[in-house]
């Protein structure tokens, strides 16, 4: 999906929400574990519940490949259930030599179709670009992450005072495009958030950190939006664990909605004289 489909999409459906399928097997409803797939049974009623509220579902491959090959195969399973029309994450924070780093972005891209995925810049240049050589997909590399551990590197002050993590925006842009790279800014972050959007104007942030986390949806909002929108908010837990009962898909359709008619109301107020 490129930037255009996605902000048409966004326009469309009045949200930026991105819906986690970090799909715990010790975690789903009970009367699921009948299923062949228990997981893949939890996903596609999540997904079947949810999909015209989102704009984006994003797998944490971590929650798929702890259950070896059978992970692999409900992952698949899982982005070929997604409908076309709907941006996909994966969410896999890679990072290697830049020949390695080729065979994790054929892994994503090619062999499971999905738009997009995440990166860890820790090595550097070489290991990022890779990402960057495939039409129509997009790297999402690591900027300000919503952990409290983001303060032991990336908001460590270099040489003349920028933060490491600025350092790390500032080199992503030169590396890719707005139209292929987006950068993860948690939403736990609000006191660099602005800061972050002034040195980034244009490319799109993947916002994890809302929900469970506790990042605010208006406040990350009102700083971070761009004329175009330019963000992806993503909630895993608040949404797919919304209930734990037979229900578990109409209390999770129930939480997806709450969100989207925020995000329909934040967008006519931050972006009304804007594009979206
Ligand atoms: O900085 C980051 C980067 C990635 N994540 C991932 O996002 C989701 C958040 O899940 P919640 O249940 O909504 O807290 C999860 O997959 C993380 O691995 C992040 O939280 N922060």
């Amino acid at each position: 999906m490129n930037r255009q489909e996605l902000v048409h999409t966004i326009r469309e459906k009045q949200s930026y929400l991105c819906i986690g399928l970090d799909t715990d097997l010790h975690r789903i409803p009970r009367h699921l574990h009948a299923h062949a797939d228990p997981v893949f049974a939890f996903n596609k009623a999540i997904i079947d519940a949810t999909k015209d509220l989102c704009v984006s579902y994003k797998i944490n491959t971590a929650f798929y490949e702890c259950m070896g090959i059978r992970g692999w195969e409900t992952l698949q399973r899982t982005i070929e259930y997604i409908p076309e029309g709907i941006f996909t994450i994966a969410d896999a924070k890679r990072g290697d030599i830049g020949n390695t780093a080729t065979q994790y972005a054929k892994t994503f891209f090619d062999t499971f179709q999905f738009d997009s995925v995440t990166v860890a810049p820790y090595m550097g240049k070489d290991s990022v670009t890779p990402f960057l050589e495939f039409s129509g997909k997009w790297a999402i590399l690591l900027g300000l992450t919503s952990n409290e551990g983001s303060g032991d590197f990336q908001l460590q002050r270099m040489e003349g005072g920028e933060y490491l993590y600025e350092k790390v925006l500032r080199a992503g842009t030169s590396w890719g495009s707005a139209d292929n790279l987006m950068f993860v800014v948690g939403a736990t972050q609000t006191e660099q958030m602005a800061r972050i959007r002034a040195l980034v104007p244009d490319h799109f942030f993947l916002v994890p950190g809302v929900g469970a986390q506790g990042g605010d949806l208006a406040q990350i909002s009102q700083l971070g939006m761009n004329k175009d929108c330019g963000l992806l908010v993503n909630v895993s837990r608040g949404i797919i664990y919304a209930g734990n009962g037979e229900d578990f898909a109409t209390d999770a359709r129930q939480a997806a909605q709450q969100y989207q008619t925020a995000m329909a109301d934040l967008l006519a107020r931050t972006t009304q004289t804007v594009g979206v």
